[in-house]
């Protein structure tokens, strides 16, 4: 009983730290993960092809809580490898428990479809989703539950949430090119200082009112700024990039700065944000959004 599959990375248009509403978009970075399930195999062990060091414990809790709820309590193995670097902001821990709950139900033979009264779904991707962000809070690896970054990874286009419920309040397809500055430092979502975030909850509030007005690009540079400066990050990099860009924010809980140019936007030229960013220590990637979200392989 072998499955596989794959999830996106994402960029942030609201971190939800301060307020408990987020919002993300989907990249074309992605997570894949392998699973073997072993009905005689007591528990489940996890390998991260990039980083041996790293915590498995939340890929290996998103199987056992998928066998637990759509198998029969099956143990085995799970193995991701990534794109997305870990703890960089852009939604590594999302990526790769949406895939991995997907290649559980791939292994379980289960079909995936997005229509809860299609009869021919066994398992809805925002289901797995859910599933993928329980596993997240149980493992400590997240503050809000991060349901943002979970849809955005999951569903692909823009997502506007409500992490406190888990509830999807809007949702969207958007075509950008992205620039994608990660520096060398690594920071995980579980060491973000809550308490600055909320210090900038009226800005928050403000992003959210743009953000379910469709105004992405403000909003996304709103939040940039105010969750730059209340988590300690140089806004400098934003600045550089906003002659040139649609929009540009620090992504998640940071390091890395995510610029975005709308294809209809003339005004756009992230050649020259690369240039503005290019002697900074750390990786430039060019990529795109994505609309399709995760899939089974
Ligand atoms: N490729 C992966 N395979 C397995 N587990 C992963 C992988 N990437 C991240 N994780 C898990 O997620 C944790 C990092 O989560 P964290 O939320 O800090 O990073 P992030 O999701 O990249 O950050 P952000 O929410 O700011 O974008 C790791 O400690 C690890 O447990
Ligand atoms: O851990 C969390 O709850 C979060 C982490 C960051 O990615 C944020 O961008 C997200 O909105 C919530």
């Amino acid at each position: 009983m072998e499955g596989r599959a794959a999830a996106l990375g994402a960029g942030t248009v609201l971190n939800a730290l301060a307020t408990g509403t987020g919002a993300a978009f989907g990249i074309d970075v992605e997570t894949r993960a392998t699973v073997e399930l072993d009905p005689a195999a007591d528990g489940v062990d996890g390998e991260i092809a990039e980083d041996a060091g790293a915590d498995t414990d939340l890929i290996e809790r998103c199987v056992a809580l998928a066998t637990e709820r759509w198998g029969d309590g099956e143990g085995g193995r799970v193995r991701t490898d990534s794109d997305v670097p870990l703890a960089a902001g852009l939604k590594s821990s999302s990526a790769a428990a949406n895939a991995t709950v997907l290649a559980t139900c791939n292994a379980l033979g289960l079909a995936i479809g997005d229509d809860p009264e299609d009869p021919a779904v066994d398992v809805t991707r925002l289901a797995a989703c859910r599933l993928g962000v329980r596993a997240a809070r149980e493992a400590g690896v997240t503050v809000t539950g991060a349901f943002d970054d979970a849809t955005a990874s999951m569903l692909g286009g823009v997502t506007v949430t409500d992490n406190d419920a888990d509830e999807l309040r809007t949702r969207e397809a958007v075509d950008w090119d992205v620039l994608v500055w990660t520096p060398p430092e690594r920071a995980y979502s579980a060491d973000a200082d809550v308490a600055r975030c909320e210090a900038v909850a009226p800005m928050a509030d403000l992003v959210a009112d743009l953000a379910l007005d469709g105004r992405y690009g403000e909003a996304m540079t709103v939040n940039g700024l105010a969750f730059s400066a209340a988590l300690g990050f140089d806004a400098d990099p934003a600045v550089e990039a906003m002659p040139h860009a649609t929009a540009v924010s620090l992504s998640g809980t940071g390091p890395s700065v995510v610029a975005v140019a709308d294809s209809a936007d003339p005004e756009t030229d992230l050649g020259a944000v690369a240039d503005a960013w290019g002697d900074r220590p750390g990786t430039l990637r060019r990529t795109t959004t994505r609309n399709d979200g995760a899939a089974v392989e």
